[in-house]
This record gives C-alpha cells, structure tokens and sequence, in this order.
C-alpha cells in the first residue's frame, strides 16, 4: 500500500536560490492516493521529473518531506521504496533475453527461482509478450523494449506504485493507444498507483481518472478531465486544456463598466460586481471558444468584433476574430450559417470565468 504526500515541498537545483525563480518545485503540498491512476501534465520545464525523481529517490528534495503511508522518507534509497520508475527511453539489459530481463528484479532480491518462473511468465502474459521470452533483448523494436521495461517495475510483488516518465515518447503513433489500453488494463488489475507524466492533455487523460497539472514548480489544478475543461482553477489550466484553450480578457471596472480596453462587456451583474471589487489590477475573463456564439446581427448582449477567417475543421469549423487588437478563437457547429468579415460574438455568461492574479475566483454567477 502507498500513499505518497508531498507536504511542504520545494526543490533547487541552484546551492543558493536566491527567489522563486530558481526553484524547480515551488511549495507543494499533495497526495496521492493508494490505487489511483494519476497524470501529472504540464509543458516542458515545469518540473515534473524533477518532482518524479524525488518521489522515487534519485533526488532529495533541498525542502519539505515526502512521506510513504506517513513514514517519511526523504533519506531512502530508491531501492528501498518499493517504487518502479519507466523512463522515456527503455532501460533494459540489451544482451539478455526478454525473460532474464524480466526476471532481474526478482533475481536482485534473491527471490528463489522457483517462484521468479510464474511471476515473470504472469507479466509477460499480460504485456502481450510471452512469444518474445527467448529473444535477446537488442533485437526487439522500442515499443515492445518499453513493454519490458514496464514489466520489469510489474513482476515485484513489492511495488505499491509505477511513476512513468513519458513513457510512449519513442513509441509509434499507432501503437501509442495500444499501450496505453495495457497500462489502463494493468492498472485495473493490479492495486497500484500509477503516476503517469506527459505534457500531452489527451494521454493524461485517456490514462488517468485525475490529473495534476503543473506549471512554474506548481500543482496549479488537480481534477478529473472534465473538471479541468469546465472550470480550469488556474489561466494556465484554461489555455493548456481544451483544444485550442480558453480565450482571455484584461479587464477592468471603468465608468461603472467591465471594460475590456475600449469595449464595455456585456457581462452579468454578479460578474460586474464581483469585478467591481476585485481589488487588483490582474483580473482577467475566460471564455471557451465552444461558448461564444457568433452571428450577423447585434443584440445588447453582443460586441462587435472582425472575423480574421474560418477553418473548416469538418465536423465544426473554428473561427478567428479580433476584439481590442487581441486574437480570439470561436468553435461554430455544423452548418452554421456563413459569416462576413464584420459580425458580433456574444460569451454565454454562464461560461465566463473570473481570473484575479491567474487564479479563478468564484462569482456565484456561473
Ligand atoms: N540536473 C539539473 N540541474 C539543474 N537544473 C535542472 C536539472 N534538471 C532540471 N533542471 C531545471 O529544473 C526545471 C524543471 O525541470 P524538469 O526536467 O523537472 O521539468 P519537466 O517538466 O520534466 O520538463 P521536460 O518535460 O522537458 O522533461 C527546469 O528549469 C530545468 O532546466
């Protein structure tokens, strides 16, 4: 059983950080629970394997404790932690076969032969790789390499949790899914916290039933898929999730109106209040571009905007206006109906979202 906390937790590779700058994990303060499936998903740089690496022990945090089940174990060996890791690129013994490969684990803790046999021949059952047993290793492709380095962290009965490392990187688009099924398969069938890092939203979340998404050093959000697209907790969340992301407004309260530069919003009177008082000078609106509604002619809760172009994207087109000088994207539905260079767009107010300093804030009005 594990469950793993982070509690107070930064990292710096830097021997004297001198600011936040130069911390590769911010405060952070998680858990991650005994049998989920997880993905923590963010763009390049964030610090995911800097974080992986301190839960599985290659790095010891410069802050903050990680605990096991409550047990601190910020000085224990990797090999102590009864924690497998799938790096990117296989780590596999080239000149031994598929099975020693399989069985080394088992064979380093000095498991008797009698039972590393059964054990190795279960895991290679369900990577679909029994025909390969005898194979050397050198001679296999890379996606059924990685299938034999992720056997190798499943034949320990020991292990309580597998974190993968972008593991499908140099596997072949067409068989990225395959393997992704298996890990979800795998992940059914045995109690085991996965923790799953990639920067690409749809692996996160064809894998995992939550995703932390990290940005800067940060857990900004950790929610199911759908929460992540319906109310992304951070502006990062919003542009990262969604395809494209949330569109988003500076605004400010002038003239007792929500003002975005020199166009007033149409915006609820909760939204309007809430901007009102929001006492600070980063507020911004989120809008999907699912809930921008665009046509041809002007009602009060509509701004006039100039449509860039229209892409055809078959089952919904995506179109691009400007508003204030700033680019915006809307997704129109199937046979809607042409529009000029000059139209309106109109944000469903029920999916304008209030962002005070990158943080989304509550207004009552959604
Ligand atoms: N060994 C190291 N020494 C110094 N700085 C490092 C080291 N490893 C990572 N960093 C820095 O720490 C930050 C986080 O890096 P990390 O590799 O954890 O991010 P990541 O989200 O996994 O990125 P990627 O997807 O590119 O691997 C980056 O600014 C990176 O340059």
């Amino acid at each position: 059983m594990a469950e793993i906390t982070l509690k107070g937790l930064a990292h710096s590779y830097a021997k004297t950080p001198s600011g936040a700058a130069d911390y590769a994990i911010r405060q952070m303060d998680h858990i991650w629970h005994q049998g989920g499936a997880y993905a923590l998903l963010g763009p390049s740089g964030c610090g995911k394997s800097t974080l992986l690496n301190i839960i599985s022990g290659l790095l010891e945090p410069s802050q903050g404790d990680v605990l096991f089940d409550g047990q601190r174990v910020n000085e224990l060996p990797p090999e102590e932690r009864n924690i497998a890791q799938v790096f990117q690129f296989p780590v596999i013994y080239d000149t031994m076969t598929v099975f020693d490969n399989l069985a080394f684990p088992l064979r380093n803790m000095n498991t008797p032969e009698y039972r590393v046999k059964p054990k190795v021949l279960e895991v290679a059952d369900i990577l679909d790789l029994t025909p390969l047993l005898g194979r050397k290793a050198k001679n296999l492709t890379a996606d059924e390499k990685q299938k034999v380095s992720m056997g190798r962290g499943l034949v320990r009965d020991d292990v309580t949790a597998i974190l993968f490392d972008e593991p499908l990187t140099v596997i072949d688009p067409q068989l990225k899914w395959k393997l992704r099924r298996k890990l979800k398969e795998i992940h059914e069938r045995f109690n085991i916290t996965m923790i799953y890092v990639t920067h690409d939203q749809l692996e996160a979340s064809t894998f995992a039933d939550r995703i932390a998404v990290m940005y800067e050093g940060q857990v900004v959000q950790f929610g199911t898929p759908r929460e992540l697209f319906e109310r992304p907790a951070h502006t990062f969340v919003g542009y990262f999730i969604g395809s494209p992301g949330m569109n988003f407004m500076a605004v400010e309260y002038r003239d007792d109106q929500v003002m975005f530069g020199v166009q007033p919003l149409p915006v609820s009177p909760a939204l309007r209040h809430a901007v009102a008082n929001a006492n600070a000078t980063n507020i911004k609106l989120g809008i999907r571009p699912e809930f921008i509604t665009i046509s041809t002619h002007h009602t009060d809760e509509s701004v006039p905007v100039e449509v860039a172009n229209v892409q055809d994207l078959g089952t919904y087109s995506l179109l691009t206006f400007i508003l204030n000088g700033q680019t915006f994207k809307a997704r129109l539905p199937e046979g809607h109906p042409p529009v000029g260079k000059a139209a309106f767009a109109r944000f469903d107010d029920a999916h304008v979202a209030l962002y005070i300093d990158e943080f989304r804030v509550e207004t009552g009005h959604e």
